[in-house]
């Protein structure tokens, strides 16, 4: 309502470029559906609690690493209702965490996610439901990869169709040896529709992405790399599987790009993704702003007074 009064007003105006930045401003940093969409944060909310099962948990670190689990050994890791009501909640956790430098998506026990919970699908397979649930979990995805934070998708075991599409709305996947990434959705009589496409053709481009979604291959971690799907992988020695190895490894692979102040790695995470988001002019002006937040500040001043040197 306030967005559209503002609207009729700069159009009457003649503010038409004011418009579009304050719109671009919103969609760069919140949801993609609202209830201009015919979304209902608490109407889906309560549908989506009616399959419940499992949990995602969040751990955020003093390192400023956070690890957020899809924990659903028994299924699979699949997302049930409520987990998805979760992820939505841990998002929230996130957005307001103003130490958090990264985040680390990682499924339970040796295995990613299988997508969502076959037993809620069969229950919400009429259209509208379908529809509901599939902005849900947009909204919770969108605002998963917009987080001021560099996120990696630690893909143990195996990633299909709603899994494989979250690995997407990170910035980083790491793959471990003998893990696969698959968007198994043709097979369901499906395409994505947690963003997973939009995402997948940005990453891998729009070829790789039909060859992938088209055929249901599986990703390996050689192909993953090959495609640039994969960022990294990790060797698990055999006798060294299991007791958090893997994830000790991926905290320090991101590590390396979480070193510093808080404040500047957000920074660095903000100026990217309007870089990835919005038309060049918008993207400059939103850089200036976000180089406002860290010009003359503690970090800068501190690099300052130790005449740093990059050799
Ligand atoms: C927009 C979103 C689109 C989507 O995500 S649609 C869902 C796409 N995912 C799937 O179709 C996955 C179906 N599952 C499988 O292919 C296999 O279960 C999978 C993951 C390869 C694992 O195979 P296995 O290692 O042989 O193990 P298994 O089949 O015995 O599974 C162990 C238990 O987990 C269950 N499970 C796995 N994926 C599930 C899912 N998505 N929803 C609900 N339950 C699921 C499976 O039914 C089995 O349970 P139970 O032991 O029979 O009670």
């Amino acid at each position: 309502m306030v967005l559209c009064a503002m609207r009729r007003q700069l159009l009457r105006s003649g503010s038409c470029a004011v418009w579009a930045r304050l719109l671009l401003q919103r969609q760069s940093s919140g949801c993609v559906y609202s209830s201009a969409h015919g979304f209902h944060q608490e109407e889906i909310t309560e549908k989506l609690q009616a399959f419940p099962g499992g949990s995602v948990d969040l751990l955020k670190q003093e390192s400023g690493i956070a690890v957020l689990t899809i924990n659903y050994p028994s299924r699979m890791n699949a997302f049930s209702g409520s987990m998805m009501v979760e992820l939505e909640e841990r998002v929230s956790q996130l957005e307001s965490w103003m130490d958090g430098k990264g985040v680390i998506v990682q499924g339970a026990a040796g295995t990613f996610c299988s997508g969502s919970d076959l037993t809620a699908v069969r229950a919400i397979s009429n259209p509208q439901d379908g529809m509901k649930m599939c902005m849900f979990m947009q909204n919770a995805l969108t605002r998963l990869l917009r987080l001021p934070l560099i996120s990696v998708a630690l893909v143990e075991g195996k990633a299909l169709g709603g899994g494989a599409e979250l690995t997407t709305a990170c910035d980083f996947r790491l793959m471990a040896s003998g893990s696969v990434i698959q968007f198994v959705h043709k097979h369901m009589g499906l395409v994505p529709g947690w963003g997973g496409a939009a995402r997948l053709s940005r990453i891998v481009g729009s070829q790789n992405a039909l060859k992938l979604l088209g055929g249901s291959l599986k990703v390996d971690p050689e192909v993953g790399l090959q495609i640039g799907l994969a960022d990294g992988v990790l060797e698990v020695p055999r006798a060294e599987e299991g007791a958090g190895v893997v994830l000790q490894q991926a905290e320090n692979w991101l590590s390396h790009y979480t070193e510093g102040a808080a404040p500047v790695i957000q920074a660095v995470k903000k100026v990217v993704l309007s870089g990835r988001e919005l038309p060049l002019y918008e993207a400059l002006r939103t850089e200036k702003d976000v180089f406002g937040t860290v010009w003359g500040g503690q970090a800068n001043l501190q690099a300052l007074a130790n005449k740093s040197k990059h050799r």
